[in-house]
């Protein structure tokens, strides 16, 4: 199915934020950030690359080791000022948190353990918010896992029927295992996601190359209407402007 009208890959450059820092995990395992400095300064950059959207991660809420909400808060309104679109994550769990989020201004937010953990709350939410809201699926192999990626969660494709019957607008689908590896993104997993939903698909994990992104923009027919990039921006392995320009349709 295809679920964006233009046909063009939408790009998310992340700033994730651990400790008031934009780092870069290994497999999303805590202690193996690499630091690049002001969140905000981050941010800044890629919008004046060319960014339309910005994946920001509050890593300290999605750990548990404490949060980074006002320097989130505080991009988010800068990114609605310059009418960048921003993807919150991180601690997402209650009413309060959702609530903390939306109010940054934000396009949508992006749930992970609350999906795995409180189901009937994701669903209510899911219900008064629509496509303000996206679910993660954050995956090893086919299991779910959430708490900072530390806590196995479930089966992803019982998951997805379940999300789908609820009405969940988006799923923003990592591959833990090549996530900040710079490997190459599990194509293979992105088309059997989107063999299981009619819902848009968000990329995430392992962007290596122009190539890689070149080859999940082949998926665009299938549902995928997004890519995440991280660690291949913050090693230069490519800009943001050759990026957008590999996915230009
Ligand atoms: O993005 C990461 O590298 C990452 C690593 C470890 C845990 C979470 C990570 N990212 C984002 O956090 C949300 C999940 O947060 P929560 O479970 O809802 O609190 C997930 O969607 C990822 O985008």
């Amino acid at each position: 199915m295809t679920s964006n009208p233009s046909g063009k890959l939408e790009l998310l450059p992340a700033v994730d934020v651990r400790d008031g820092q934009a780092v870069r995990l290994v497999h999303g395992e805590s202690g193996t950030e690499t630091s690049y400095g002001s969140p905000l300064e981050a941010a800044l950059a890629w919008q004046r690359a060319g960014a339309e959207w910005l994946h920001l991660v509050d890593l300290d809420a999605a750990f548990g080791t404490g949060d980074n909400r006002e320097l989130i808060a505080g991009v988010a309104e800068r990114m609605k000022e310059l009418h960048i679109k921003v993807e919150l994550s991180g601690g997402i769990r209650d009413d309060a948190s959702l609530a903390a989020a939306l109010a940054t201004g934000c396009t949508r937010v992006n749930l992970g353990t609350a999906a795995l953990e409180t189901p009937e709350w994701v669903a209510k939410v899911i219900a008064e918010h629509g496509d303000k809201i996206a679910v993660g699926l954050d995956v090893r192999g086919t299991t779910l896992r959430g708490r900072g990626w530390t806590r196995d969660g479930g089966d992803l494709y019982e998951t997805l029927e379940r999300l789908n019957k609820e009405g969940c607008a988006r799923y923003v689908v990592t591959d833990i295992a090549k996530d900040g590896t710079l490997q190459g993104p599990n194509l293979e997993l992105l088309r059997n996601v989107c063999a299981a939903t009619d819902r848009p698909v968000v990329a995430s994990g392992g962007v290596s190359s122009l190539d890689d992104l070149r080859a999940i923009a082949e998926l665009v027919p299938l549902g995928v209407e997004g890519s995440i990039v991280g660690k291949a921006l913050y090693a230069k392995a490519f800009t943001l402007e050759e990026a957008l320009e590999a996915v230009a349709k």
